[in-house]
């Protein structure tokens, strides 16, 4: 009797802290979550410089420390998003009868759709994390494309999940920072970005850059996080919500729905669609985040209980409770209608001489 009840919790204990939680079969395992490339005796003080940066915006003012600050937030969270989300760090519609994985490689494969590449041409991922839309859009297009990230935590477990997934040949990361690229003028085929350039301190930069960087003639298709035209600058609310959004994603501050076309323009692309892919008829990008609500405090449980052992750097359990304010606070902005992560740009770069 006592050792069948043992056996029972063991079992228990080993689903909760090994097998539970993962987003993906074979994705990570609560047992594994770190920080990064930051050493678990740094995780916590980490994580105190990081939200420490929120308390000062003067910090965030100067923008040559921005891309710093995201480098270590991304050590921070690039763990516990595998663990919980999965490879591919953004929010895509729901899509009617299609699974949470189903919806998020429609939506990655859009991009290509949209782009128009072709097997064998060279396409950039400006902000790649680990390689979740890289994989499918290299799969879909069988074009060859190259991903940056500003974090070399992000750059190792991307070329593992590209090695694993057979798809190497087609996909290579490279760490840097999309502000100066390490990339010749007019190299690429095609450009895209899903939830990343919002971490620039100026859009306009890294814009100026892929521009640089892309064919004359060719597209970029950027996937952008705005306030939109319900977003009230006067309503406390509204304020409150964004500003919890920029706190718990690492954001120097985010930008309105008209902004973004206008500072391509200005950059000299052509806008050929800017709206959003957030509007009805498509189904609310949220509801996966809001679905999860129960699994988080399951999940602060495990995490919780792996840094109590010793198992979990201390400093995770903070980082974990900063990721469950910000999925309320991204829940609100979606339900109220203020914040898009989707809105789309499909710009032009256009041909020589016009
Ligand atoms: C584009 C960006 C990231 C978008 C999303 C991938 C992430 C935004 C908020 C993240 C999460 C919030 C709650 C976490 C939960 C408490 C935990 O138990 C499991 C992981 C979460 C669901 C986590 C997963 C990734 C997000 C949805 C930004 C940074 C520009
Ligand atoms: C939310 S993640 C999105 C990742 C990927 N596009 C996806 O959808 O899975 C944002 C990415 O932008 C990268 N990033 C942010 N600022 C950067 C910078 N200055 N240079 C290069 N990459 C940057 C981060 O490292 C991270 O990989």
């Amino acid at each position: 009797m006592f050792w069948g009840a043992m056996g029972a919790l063991g079992a228990g204990a080993y689903y909760v802290l090994v097998l539970a939680g993962a987003a993906e079969r074979k994705g990570k395992r609560a047992v594994d979550l770190g920080g990064g490339s930051i050493t678990r005796e740094q995780v916590r003080s980490s994580y105190q410089k990081y939200a420490s940066f929120f308390e000062k915006p003067k910090q965030i003012e100067a923008k040559d420390n921005v891309p710093n600050f995201v480098d270590t937030f991304y050590n921070l969270v690039t763990d516990i998003y595998e663990w919980g989300w999965g490879q591919s760090f953004h929010f895509s519609p729901a899509v009617p009868g299609k699974s949470h994985k189903e919806s998020t490689r429609l939506h990655e494969e859009r991009v290509v759709d949209l782009l128009g590449v072709k097997p064998g041409q060279k396409v950039l991922d400006v902000g790649c994390g680990v390689g979740g839309p890289m994989r499918a859009i290299a799969a879909y297009s069988q074009a060859h494309v190259t991903g940056i990230t500003i974090n070399d935590y992000q750059v190792a477990r991307a070329r593992s999940h590209n090695k694993k997934a057979g798809l190497d040949n087609l996909c290579e990361v490279v760490c840097g920072n999309f502000l100066f690229m390490p990339f010749e003028n007019n190299s690429f085929d095609g450009a895209y970005s899903i939830e990343a350039t919002c971490h620039a301190p100026e859009l306009k930069d890294v814009y100026a850059e892929v521009f640089r960087v892309l064919k004359p003639g060719h597209l970029y298709v950027t996937y952008e996080w705005v306030t939109t035209p319900l977003f009230r600058a006067d309503n406390a609310e509204h304020v409150e919500c964004i500003h919890g959004i920029e706190h718990g994603d690492a954001l120097p501050g985010l930008r309105s729905y008209k902004q973004v076309g206008e500072i391509a323009k200005e950059v000299g692309f052509k806008v050929l669609e800017d709206r959003d892919l957030a509007l009805p008829p498509a189904k609310p990008w949220w509801i996966r985040l809001k679905m999860g609500r129960l699994a988080y405090y399951r999940n602060h449980l495990v995490i919780a209980l792996l840094s109590f052992l010793g198992i979990a750097p201390k400093g995770v359990v903070d980082v974990h409770e900063m990721l469950f304010k910000t999925a309320d606070h991204l829940t609100r902005g979606g339900e109220t209608g203020i914040f898009s992560p989707m809105h789309l740009l499909v710009l032009q770069k256009p041909e020589e001489g016009l």
